[in-house]
């Protein structure tokens, strides 16, 4: 056990730590740590007193709710308080919640409970008279909390009086209690606008609220996408309620939004049962929630279980693993990518954020450094969520010692030392060399993707290596690779090394499309690869396209008939392809239908075509020997008709005349 006076002095430094950051949270909307490390002070707090309550005081953290309201607000007093809850973050803790229970109420009969998401946003309190709302506070301290009617009258989702009923009359009197949040994408909309405009960043969509909330100008608050679920009643006066299910479903009945997640379980199993679903569905909610709260939904054993110091015994809030946490940018460094966009990216003290340990956070661009003003020994707050790379979500400003180095993307490659740039209208920076071996690596890994040549066994290392040695300045190169050359590379075995010569062999006749998508044209991917490939039918045919003749293709605007164009009009690209050529790369041969296989025949396209554009569609037919006609005539052979086709097809079908979908007309010219 540690010596009483140790913990003393540590209890002392845990309440002084707490206390300022109970003020930068609840009372700025700013707070410096993440959660989950707040969390953990106060733990440590609440176990140390258990250890030494001779050292537990009436006005510890511990002990009470939130923060004092703030003065420039007139106070509200609620009629009955507003407490916090009780924290568990294991199921374990979730299976002794219920011991506890049973234990209290002596009790071995089965509790049925109320699961609800935990909305993180900031809790109110509302008060109607007879159907007519007449205050709206923010909890405070529990007791009394800040008065925010005019700002609450703004929210869309708040009702200004409700509608009462025979089978569900309004209360004389009654207090409303519920979260009122923004949801994810607004936020993220909100923080963009801030940033633009020189302002801070919210640190997330809860401070976003609480700070949007807690304006002394409602005009301010009307401007922010707020949102209210409600999830409980404080005092009803003229009405009786039963169980807590009864209460949110006269809510709803009154047209109070009410999360519709929420459901009534019969065992704790169930409620474990659900916190797992709520883990799993989080990131696709549209707003955010950092646990589950179980509720005892009978609420005469509510009453029976009453409160401890700051939080009711019948309910449990159940947290979710952070997404947050606060760390050091020991470096920054840069990534160039194979368009050779320079990706600046923080190098962090090694943090865990939801279960995994992050060491590294993309910073996107300049503008974003210098918008969120991050510099080299900044202490960050970096936020992890799904598969999504850590970012950096803002600087604890108050961590500044005045020895952090701002940052600038530098005016030379790091990879090759040419020169950098950034063109205009465009985010990144980008190093224009043409052997930059970053590049080329990204090129090369691009070309034997599976998207592309889908060369196997070809990995990162194995690539940095050969571009390193200078064995491979562009993707022609890796055909002329000999047995020698990879048995020196590391850790290549003579196994491996066929492997990978036979898999470098069998690329050789590639889909057209899979050879169009290898060669990393800007803009083209795989769908519209194979729309050229359709189109074209020759790597020397989409060579020599004009920049009009691509522009009058589906799907094709003119950023991307220029960087097709482009691309073709540099001497390198054309050594590379024909390198390939000479290296024996062929596409498989597009069987190509004969030209008179539609010699004589008379078409007539009607209606919106979707796969091919009108002049297309007359080409296709013109190069089978086949005419397309403009009106339907006794000499009409086929009518091909697309969405939404008139009279034509009308005219059509009254004459026999054969009518033929799009699919069905490029299956007849070969193209299908
Ligand atoms: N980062 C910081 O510096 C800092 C400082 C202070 C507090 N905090 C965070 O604030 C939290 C503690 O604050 P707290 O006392 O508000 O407790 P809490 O957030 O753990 O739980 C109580 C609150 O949950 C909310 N809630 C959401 N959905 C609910 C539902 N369905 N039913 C009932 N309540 C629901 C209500 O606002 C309620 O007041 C902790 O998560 C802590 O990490 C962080
Ligand atoms: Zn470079």
């Amino acid at each position: 056990m540690m010596n009483p006076e140790v913990a003393r002095k540590r209890i002392e430094d845990l309440k002084t730590q707490i206390e300022y950051h109970n003020r930068r949270y609840y009372q700025l909307d700013d707070p410096v740590i993440s959660d989950a490390e707040y969390d953990l002070l106060l733990q440590e707090l609440i176990s140390l007193e258990e250890q030494f309550p001779q050292w537990r005081t009436d006005d510890s953290p511990s002990q009470r709710i939130g923060a004092a309201p703030l003065s420039k607000f007139a106070s509200a007093v609620h009629r009955t308080p507003m407490l916090s809850l009780a924290n568990a973050f294991s199921e374990d803790e979730i299976l002794r919640f219920q011991e506890r229970l049973k234990r209290f109420l002596s009790s071995d009969a089965n509790l049925s409970f109320v699961v609800e998401p935990k909305i993180d946003g900031v809790a109110v309190n509302l008060i109607y008279e007879n159907g007519i709302l007449t205050s709206g506070a923010t909890r405070g301290d529990g007791a009394t909390g800040e008065d925010v009617t005019q700002n609450i009258r703004t929210v869309h989702t708040v009702p200004l009086r409700f509608q009462s009923t025979l089978e569900n009359p309004a209360p004389e009197e009654i207090e409303i209690r519920g979260e009122i949040y923004i949801e994810s994408d607004a936020f993220r909309k909100l923080n963009e606008r801030r940033l633009a405009g020189n302002e801070a960043p919210f640190a997330n969509p809860r401070n976003a609220a609480a700070g949007s909330l807690r304006q002394l100008d409602s005009s301010i608050t009307a401007r922010r996408p707020l949102k209210m679920f409600c999830y409980s009643v404080g005092l009803v006066a003229g009405r009786t309620f039963t169980h807590h299910s009864e209460v949110l479903n006269s809510l709803k009945l009154w047209g109070f939004a009410v999360n519709p997640l929420i459901r009534r379980v019969e065992s704790i199993s169930s409620c474990i049962d659900f916190y797992r679903e709520l883990q799993d569905r989080r990131e696709e909610l549209p707003y955010e929630i950092d646990g589950m709260v179980i509720k005892v939904d009978d609420l005469s054993l509510q009453e029976r279980l009453g409160a401890v110091s700051r939080s009711p015994r019948w309910a449990l809030a159940c947290k979710f693993a952070a997404t947050q946490a606060t760390t050091v940018v020991e470096n920054i460094i840069v990534n160039v990518g194979r368009t050779g966009a320079l990706t600046p990216v923080a190098l962090l003290a090694p943090v865990q954020v939801g279960g995994v340990t992050v060491s590294r956070a993309t910073l996107h661009n300049q503008d974003e450094i210098d918008k969120k003003d991050i510099h080299i020994g900044d202490t960050v707050l970096v936020q992890r969520a799904g598969d999504v790379i850590p970012e950096v979500v803002k600087v604890i400003e108050t961590k500044r010692t005045g020895g952090e180095k701002p940052f600038k993307i530098p005016d030379n490659c790091p990879e090759c030392g040419s020169k950098v740039v950034r063109i205009a209208g465009e985010a990144a920076h980008r190093c224009l060399g043409i052997s930059c071996p970053a590049q080329i690596r990204g090129h090369i890994i691009h070309f034997s993707s599976r998207g592309g040549m889908d060369i196997e066994g070809l990995g990162e290392k194995l690539v940095a290596h050969l571009v390193d040695e200078g064995y491979i300045r562009d993707p022609s190169d890796l055909y002329f690779l000999g047995r020698e050359t990879l048995m020196n590379m590391e850790r290549m075995a003579e196994k491996s090394v066929s492997n990978l010569l036979a898999a470098i062999e069998r690329s050789k006749s590639p889909p057209l499309d899979k050879l169009i998508f290898a060669l990393g044209i800007r803009h083209v991917g795989e769908h519209l690869s194979k729309v050229l490939a359709r189109q074209y039918r020759t790597v020397d045919a989409l060579a020599f396209a004009s920049e009009e003749e691509l522009l009058a293709l589906q799907d094709i605007g003119p950023e991307v008939s220029s960087s097709i164009f482009q691309f073709f009009q540099n001497d390198s690209n054309r050594r590379v392809i024909e390198n390939l050529k000479k290296a024996g790369v062929s596409p498989q041969e597009i069987v190509s239908p004969s030209p008179s296989l539609l010699a004589g025949k008379n078409f007539v396209f009607t209606g919106t075509l979707t796969r091919m554009t009108r002049n297309e569609a007359k080409q296709i037919v013109e190069t089978l020997g086949g005419q397309a006609l403009s009106s339907v005539t006794k000499n009409t052979d086929y009518v091909v008709a697309g969405e939404a086709a008139g009279s034509k097809l009308k005219k059509a079908q009254e004459s026999g005349i054969p009518v033929l979908s799009e699919e069905e007309f490029l299956a007849m010219a070969g193209r299908g």
